[in-house]
């Protein structure tokens, strides 16, 4: 093979994509609002995790989703989909959370296996986008490799998507022998950087920095064409009390 040719997903690394779902009556507090009642804004948050889930377990890279979370309706819907699910064991936030997933991951897969720690609030996500941002992180680790591109001092071989309004993340890479050392929450682009993670950008991985927080959030992301749960909880919102528009 050529050296720098595109890697093949037949040859390349496993990756299991580690998502974190907080308790569905705790989550999205920033999307509730007069147009998002509780009951709808929980059903959203349970919607944007199957459409994340459901798109990465189509992704050709990925060979496992692996479900952090205490709510036993999303252990359920998500486990249906085929996500290995796994309480939340250390139960002290977010990065917490990714790191025993990290963890649970490898000892479960394979310490063979690379991690994607990933936000479970991607309704867009796009399994193809999915499989080029994992495409990418071989040929760079291959370029490494081959002394094609040297890392400085600072770097090291983890890789990150910063989220589309380029302050937090919604994904951090650590191939197979690499630790995943999480450092989400704020402005936590600058923090994966800081770390020595690399970051990974462009418009044909929009999907995967397209997270929803806020109303405004999920008007973007509805543009951008969400996936087919999410878009039917939203279709039929009006039968939990929400108006139109966001
Ligand atoms: N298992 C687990 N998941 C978490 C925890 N905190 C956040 N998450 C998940 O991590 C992702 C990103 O979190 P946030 O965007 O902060 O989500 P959120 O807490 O639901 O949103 P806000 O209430 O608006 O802050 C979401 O998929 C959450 O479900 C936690 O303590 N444990
Ligand atoms: C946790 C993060 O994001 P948010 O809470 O804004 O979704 C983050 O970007 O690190």
């Amino acid at each position: 093979m050529p050296r720098s040719a595109p890697s093949d997903p037949s040859e390349a690394t496993r990756w299991c994509l580690v998502v974190p779902v907080k308790r569905l009556g705790h989550a999205k507090s920033r999307l509730g609002g007069p147009r998002v009642p509780p009951a709808l804004r929980e059903q959203l948050a349970l919607a944007f995790a199957t459409d994340a889930v459901s798109a990465a377990l189509s992704a050709q890279r990925v060979t496992a989703v692996l479900v952090v979370t205490d709510d036993p309706t999303a252990g359920a819907v998500l486990g249906a989909l085929g996500a290995i699910v796994v309480p939340d064991e250390p139960d002290a936030g977010l990065n917490a959370a990714f790191a025993f997933g990290a963890r649970t991951a490898r000892a479960k897969l394979g310490t063979d296996i690379g991690v994607a720690a990933s936000a479970a609030d991607l309704p867009a996500l796009r399994s193809g986008e999915l499989d080029i941002a994992l495409g990418r992180i071989v040929d760079k680790l291959h370029e490494i490799d081959e002394g094609d591109i040297t890392l400085t001092r600072h770097h090291n071989k983890r890789f990150f998507v910063p989220d589309a309004h380029d302050i937090g993340t919604t994904m951090l890479f650590a191939p197979p022998g690499v630790e995943l050392a999480p450092r989400f929450g704020g402005p936590s682009k600058t923090a994966h950087s800081a770390s020595g993670a690399i970051e990974l950008t462009g418009p044909d991985i929009s999907s995967l920095r397209r997270d929803v927080d806020t109303a405004e959030d999920l008007a973007a992301a509805l543009l951008l064409g969400v996936g087919p749960a999410t878009a039917m909880v939203w279709s039929q919102r009006d039968g939990s009390g929400a108006g139109p528009g966001v």
